[in-house]
């Protein structure tokens, strides 16, 4: 048996002191989004540093509505920040202007191809309408997206015109780094736990399935992993209702049934981010477990979701020691 590959949901970020350092450099976080200099930079750093099988493009998944100008900021401490919308402002938002705006991001992905070892997989990234959506709603991050789930009650027809114009732009952008050199892209749906069942189906399912739909119409090679976080047992269907080809699971997934997911096809995931910070045995039981009941199957090793700020870069090394000598002891 070969080790998996291995990477890990926001490898590039604060717990590394090289991010910090070239954070700094770039000014504000939107800044370093749209340098492809410095994103490419950071983007590497944790190639450079731990040989991950995979590249992640450095980027925030916040760049859409900061394309449609709703005036996105990420201020210290506090996260992002964005005008929230209004209904009026849904029906006048202007799709058109995105590309443009973007062209920086699509610049990094090309430089990434050219300088990334040819046998690192490039990853490009979005995300998914509903979860972009709840911070436009917002206008900053909630606990449970009350807002945008009691405006889609209210306003159901102005939410899916813009769930629909977020699939929509969102198709594009996955093509544009399709082209720029993603070898397989990644949809973010980090929200998609708090969503009812209609509306899980509604909101979750449809607008991503438009967007997969979409994508390999123009792209049928496309490789597409759909993470759609505290979805439990709605991933039975959701790879197959998506079209995705892997699914991400987060880490309250239970390994008996991602075993199960496993068979209809390749699953990414799962291990707890909190098992970084602690290392140590908690760390290491954490991977065995992992290995011992999915390492068989088509498994693409991760985090169940992005590594924190407060994680020791050592560990990481004991992550990565331990999943690869995986390969050996069997
Ligand atoms: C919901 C979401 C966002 N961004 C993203 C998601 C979906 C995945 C998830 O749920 O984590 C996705 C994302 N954000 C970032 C990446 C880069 C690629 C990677 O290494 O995975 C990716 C894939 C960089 C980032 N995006 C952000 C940082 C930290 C900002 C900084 O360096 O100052 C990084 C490295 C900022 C960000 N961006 C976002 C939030 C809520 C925050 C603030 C929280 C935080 O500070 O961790 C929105």
């Amino acid at each position: 048996m070969s080790p998996p590959p291995v990477w890990l949901m926001r490898q590039a970020g604060r717990y590394l002191p090289e991010y910090r350092k070239t954070r700094q450099q770039a000014g504000s976080f939107l800044d370093l989004c749209y340098s492809p200099e410095l994103a490419t930079e950071v983007t590497l750093q944790p190639i450079r540093r731990y040989g991950f099988d995979a590249a992640i493009l450095f980027s925030d998944i916040l760049v859409i509505p900061d394309a449609l100008k709703r005036n996105v900021r990420f201020e210290e401490g506090h996260g992002p920040r964005m005008d929230p919308i209004d209904v009026g402002e849904i029906h006048r938002l202007n799709p058109s202007i995105v590309s443009g705006h973007l062209k920086p991001v699509i610049e990094t992905v090309t430089k990434l191809r050219r300088e990334l070892p040819g046998e690192t997989t490039l990853l490009g990234f979005c995300g998914a309408p509903w979860t972009v959506a709840t911070y436009m709603i917002a206008g900053q991050g909630t606990p449970d997206q009350a807002p945008a789930r009691l405006f889609a009650y209210r306003h159901p027809e102005a939410f899916d015109h813009l769930l629909g114009l977020l699939a929509d732009v969102s198709a594009d952008y996955l093509v544009e780094q399709i082209d720029a050199g993603a070898d397989a892209v990644q949809i973010f749906d980090s929200w998609a736990g708090v969503l009812g069942e209609e509306e899980f189906e509604r909101y979750a399912i449809r607008p991503v399935r438009r967007m997969i739909d979409s994508v390999r119409a123009r792209r049928p090679q496309a490789r597409i992993i759909a993470f759609a976080k505290g979805a439990g047992t709605r991933l039975k269907t959701y790879r197959q209702a998506t079209d995705a080809d892997a699914i991400g699971l987060d880490w309250s997934v239970p390994l008996g049934f991602a075993a199960e997911l496993q068979k209809d096809g390749p699953i990414q995931g799962n291990l707890d981010p909190m098992r970084v910070v602690a290392g140590g045995i908690a760390l290491d039981e954490g991977i065995d477990r992992i290995l011992d009941i999915l390492g068989n199957g088509p498994l693409i090793f991760n985090l169940g979701h992005g590594i924190t700020p407060q994680a020791d870069p050592e560990h990481v090394t004991q992550l990565l020691a331990r999943v690869r000598r995986s390969g050996e002891a069997a």
